[in-house]
């Protein structure tokens, strides 16, 4: 672990960059294309660490996944040809490879055990082991199994009709899988929408899945037919310098081939809400997932409140939201964010800590922030708590404060983002 020393910016920024392989999707593609039958050529897959969990997880089930640099050739004879992994699956920082692979485990008939890092092993897992367990899979671990390192025995599953508790795209889909792996037809309920990327790859591979309103059905399929899938630029990634061009003063940034899913966009909806100047070239060539090309310019923003429906479609937004929130004036409000605190570290305090200490007026709540805008930034030190999220809102900071910015350790970059200080000096040189 080293500390990272970033010397104040204040110039503008500006250019154009590509940011990498949405997340996301990411995880979905190699899962899809797994289970299904034939060969997966994926491109512009995400080369972060979390996605190389799901990879490394169906590889000891069996499948044969080939990657050099974005991407990756899967070759598989469908689930039915998976066999039981021969050792423990880890699953390091990810919570969606952990979630979305109990779901499939769970459809398996193989005894598995799965653990994750110090961070992994502190994420709720009940909220996807209940339903799971409904639909007749065996769990144990910590809690009742609530918390890794969490034991396995599958197969059998009953469909199921399930309304989610939690506002939550790792447990729906974690359902939606189960359900493809079950005689029958499960549906889930979502009374909020949440990123809907699993149901668009579903029906990509030719699963029989349907959406009306907030009722989406999966029925089992023996074969999902294999389908090569381009992944799109990663709004949350994208995110970090769309903030970044909004509050250098005279900045101007265009990010190429951005995902635009209505389901991720909400960062975009609050930068227009504040005042910000954003404009957004969509790409009609790619249909399954929405694409664009998005340039921002720097204005003057003024405070919102950020709260309801909003808040699944920016959710991993909301650390870099809060720096951009203190350049805007007047009150922001984040609320009905709890979620925050249950992410690779609590969000809420590490992004309450580390904006405090780099002077900007901003106080925690239950579930959120309020930040007091307009405040010049001052410097000094940032605790990353290991958050990929956290270190590179920290790094943007340094954009605009007027002391160096010290940031503990941001090897976590490499978990979503590996050329993200590439990408910074890129737009600040
Ligand atoms: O399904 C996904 O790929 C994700 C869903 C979100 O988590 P929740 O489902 O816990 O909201 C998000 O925070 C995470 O980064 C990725
Ligand atoms: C919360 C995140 O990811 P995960 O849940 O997959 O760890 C994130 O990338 O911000």
């Amino acid at each position: 672990m080293s500390e990272v020393r970033l010397n104040p910016h204040s110039k503008a920024i500006s250019g154009v960059i590509q940011v990498p392989g949405d997340k996301s999707i990411s995880h979905r593609a190699v899962i899809l294309g797994s289970l299904a039958k034939g060969r997966t050529k994926v491109t512009h897959f995400l080369d972060g660490e979390d996605c190389m969990r799901t990879i490394h997880a169906f590889r000891a089930l069996g499948v044969t996944i080939e990657k050099s640099d974005q991407t990756v050739l899967i070759q598989s004879d469908g689930f039915s040809s998976f066999i039981e992994p021969k050792e423990p699956l880890y699953f390091g920082n990810s919570g969606t490879t952990a979630r979305l692979m109990l779901g499939i485990l769970a459809g398996l008939p193989f005894f598995t055990t799965v653990y994750g890092d110090a961070s992994l092993s502190k994420r709720p897992m009940n909220r996807v082991v209940s339903p799971l367990k409904q639909m007749g899979a065996y769990f144990d671990g910590r809690s009742e199994g609530d918390y890794l390192p969490i034991s396995i025995r599958g197969g059998n599953l009953s469909p199921i009709k399930y309304t989610l508790p939690v506002k939550s795209a790792q447990v729906k889909s974690a359902i939606l899988f189960a359900g493809l792996l079950t005689d029958g037809t499960t549906e889930v309920i979502e009374p909020t929408s949440t990123r809907d990327h699993t149901e668009i790859m579903l029906q990509a591979f030719g699963a029989d899945v349907a959406k009306s309103d907030q009722h989406i059905k999966v029925t089992n399929k023996q074969q999902l037919t294999a389908t090569d899938v381009f992944v799109p630029g990663d709004i949350s990634s994208a995110a970090f310098f769309l903030v970044a061009a909004a509050i250098v003063p005279n900045s101007t940034l265009t990010l190429e081939n951005v995902g635009l899913n209505k389901t991720r966009t909400g960062i975009i909806d609050v930068l227009k809400q504040m005042g910000g100047s954003v404009s957004i070239n969509a790409n009609e060539a790619i249909k399954t997932e929405p694409t664009g090309d998005i340039t921002v310019d720097y204005s003057e923003l003024t405070g919102i409140t950020i709260g309801g429906d909003i808040i699944p479609r920016l959710i991993d937004e909301l650390p870099i939201i809060a720096l951009l929130a203190t350049q805007a004036k007047g009150k922001t409000v984040i609320r009905d964010a709890g979620e925050l605190r249950l992410k690779e570290t609590d969000r809420i305090a590490a992004v309450v800590e580390g904006l405090s200490n780099l002077g900007a007026r901003i106080e925690a709540t239950e579930d959120g922030m309020i930040i007091h805008g307009q405040t010049p930034l001052k410097g000094g030190h940032v605790t990353s708590y290991d958050d990929h999220r956290i270190a590179m809102m920290a790094a943007i900071s340094s954009l605009i404060t007027k002391e160096d910015v010290v940031i503990d350790d941001t090897s976590s970059v490499a978990i979503s983002y590996p050329g993200f200080f590439d990408d910074l000096n890129q737009v600040t040189s």
